[in-house]
């Protein structure tokens, strides 16, 4: 195992990961580091969402830890580790489509506070003033508070992808895991995400990004690890990342 230095907030060692004969993720190490956006670039098919799965708990690895702010992760459930402090944003946003999009936002901090995420939270709604101006104040951030009482269901893709953004920031994670969070949007609102996302790194957020678009990586990333066939190819600065031939050779035989 790696040993971690001082600001390393998750470490993943030696991580392996088997789908019956398929060697998904091999040989895994990777330390992020308190403050900074880390993001995980790849082909298709190169592993990334399985070693967001396994960060998670969604998916045991078949060798190897992960370990966040000290505390082993590997064998604790998905709501276990989400209390711990590391939130995921999904390629698919998971959202209730029924009811508004202020309700929706305020959900996260009920379930954190309750312990459940169920529906009961509604019969309180009236007396929850300070959970509603906090999700008021996510939706300015993220630039939807004049969608707040219309249906999560009806919003645009990107909009959905956005209200995801603030029901995670709802629960005031240590780590914010963002699996492709661009994807689907025109320009101007990917802009306007790389904008809130560099805003959360302000606060001090450390976050992972998984993301095909290379603006998105280049504008947000202090650091890059590369996979490609489950392997850690490389890892750098954007610039080290870019100038690698490994990087390119991976990229002209995968599908980007
Ligand atoms: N549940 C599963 N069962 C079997 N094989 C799987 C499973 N999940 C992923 N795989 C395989 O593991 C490999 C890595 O897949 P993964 O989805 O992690 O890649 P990725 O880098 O996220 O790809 P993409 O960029 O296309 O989302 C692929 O060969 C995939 O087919």
């Amino acid at each position: 195992m790696t040993i971690a230095s001082e600001n390393v907030v998750l470490n993943v060692a030696d991580v392996h990961k088997t789908f019956g004969g398929l060697h998904a993720l091999s040989d895994i190490d990777l330390q992020i580091e308190e403050g900074k956006t880390h993001a995980i670039i790849g082909p298709n098919g190169a592993g990334k969402s399985t070693l967001l799965n396994v960060v998670v708990g969604r998916l045991a690895p078949t060798r190897g830890a992960v370990v966040f702010d000290g505390q082993v992760l590997t064998g604790k459930q998905p709501h276990e580790i989400n209390q711990i402090g590391v939130a995921r944003v999904f390629q698919t946003p998971e959202i209730f489509p029924d009811l508004p999009v202020l309700q929706n936002v305020m959900a996260p901090a009920f379930a954190k506070r309750d312990g459940s995420f169920t529906l009961n939270f509604l019969s309180s709604l009236a007396d929850e003033k300070e959970i509603r101006e906090e999700a008021e104040h996510m939706l300015e951030d993220v630039g939807l508070i004049h969608q707040k009482d219309m249906n999560a269901g009806s919003l645009s893709r990107g909009d959905k992808r956005r209200m995801e953004l603030a029901m995670c920031l709802m629960q005031h994670p240590k780590l914010l895991l963002l699996d492709e969070p661009t994807a689907g949007m025109s320009r101007h609102d990917t802009n306007t995400t790389i904008e809130l996302l560099r805003k959360i790194k302000e606060r001090g957020m450390t976050k992972v990004i998984i993301e095909h678009d290379m603006h998105v990586v280049f504008s947000l990333a202090d650091k890059i690890s590369v996979l490609a066939g489950g392997r850690i190819i490389a890892e750098g600065t954007p610039d080290e990342v870019r100038n690698n031939p490994k990087v390119q050779e991976a990229y002209l035989g995968g599908a980007h």
